[in-house]
């Protein structure tokens, strides 16, 4: 049998008129007015905007955090409109990796432990997990840091161990929300570039959000937000 075309092959996301709304008191307020978009595998793409443009909405929704007021998120070909919430969770915790503008390391475990949670949470026996965590470390520079708390290491270091924590269950997508934003340039443009390395060399798919217009010269694509809309989507030559 031969391989399917390209063309055949589903988006890794679809986004059909994804529409999220919040009440504030008799106020409704959409943080996502009803947006469409596909992400393809392999793509490098920031979302950028003013704040409360709706750039954390959206990354909840990728993310399958948060489910849309109305509209379609499918993932992987599948229409996550039709998951249980155990099944939801299960889906992303082998799909999805996060990272965050504050890290979130657990303080009291070394950075190779803080990798190796997200596969001990998926069953992978210990072994296997430090193996696969310990790789994870090496990939993003930090062979010497293995046994260093989250306290030892400097912004950029926790970021990029927030970096292989996303990269360690093998994801097909990951989610960064304002990754540098705590990060001083040098080191924010070190983790942006660490990023497109992985794309680059590793196929990983990043989707990430940022205020800062520096950071959007190194991407493929850019989607810029405003109000909930999608102002423009423009892609690299
Ligand atoms: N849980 C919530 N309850 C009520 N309103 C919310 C909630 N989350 C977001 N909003 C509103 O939705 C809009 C978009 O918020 P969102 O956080 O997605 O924007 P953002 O672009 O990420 O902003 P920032 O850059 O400041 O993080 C804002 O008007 C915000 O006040």
């Amino acid at each position: 049998m031969s391989a399917p075309s390209p063309s055949s092959t589903p988006p890794l996301v679809r986004l059909h008129e994804v529409r999220r709304r919040f009440l504030l008191g008799e106020t409704a307020v959409d943080a996502l007015a009803g947006i469409s978009f596909t992400i393809n595998s392999g793509e490098f793409l920031a979302v950028w905007g003013p704040s409360g443009s709706g750039k954390s909405t959206l990354m909840n929704v990728l993310g399958l955090i948060d489910t849309p007021s109305s509209g379609e998120v499918w993932f992987d070909g599948q229409d996550t409109r039709g998951l249980a919430d155990d099944a939801l969770t299960d889906f992303r915790g082998r799909r999805i990796g996060f990272v965050f503008q504050s890290f979130n390391l657990v303080p009291v475990l070394s950075a190779l432990e803080n990798v190796m949670l997200p596969l001990q949470i998926q069953g992978v026996p210990e072994r296997q997990a430090r193996g696969r965590a310990a790789a994870a470390l090496d990939e993003v520079g930090l062979e010497r840091f293995h046994g260093s708390r989250p306290d030892r290491l400097s912004g950029g270091q926790r970021q990029r161990v927030a970096i292989a924590r996303a990269l360690a269950i093998e994801p097909r997508l990951v989610i960064a929300d304002e990754p540098t934003a705590n990060l001083d340039s040098d080191n924010a443009a070190m983790v942006v570039a660490l990023m497109r390395r992985l794309n680059h060399d590793k196929g990983v798919t990043f989707v990430f959000t940022t205020h800062d217009p520096r950071l959007l010269d190194q991407v493929d694509r850019r989607i810029h937000l405003r109000d909930g809309c999608i102002e423009s989507d423009e892609h690299s030559a």
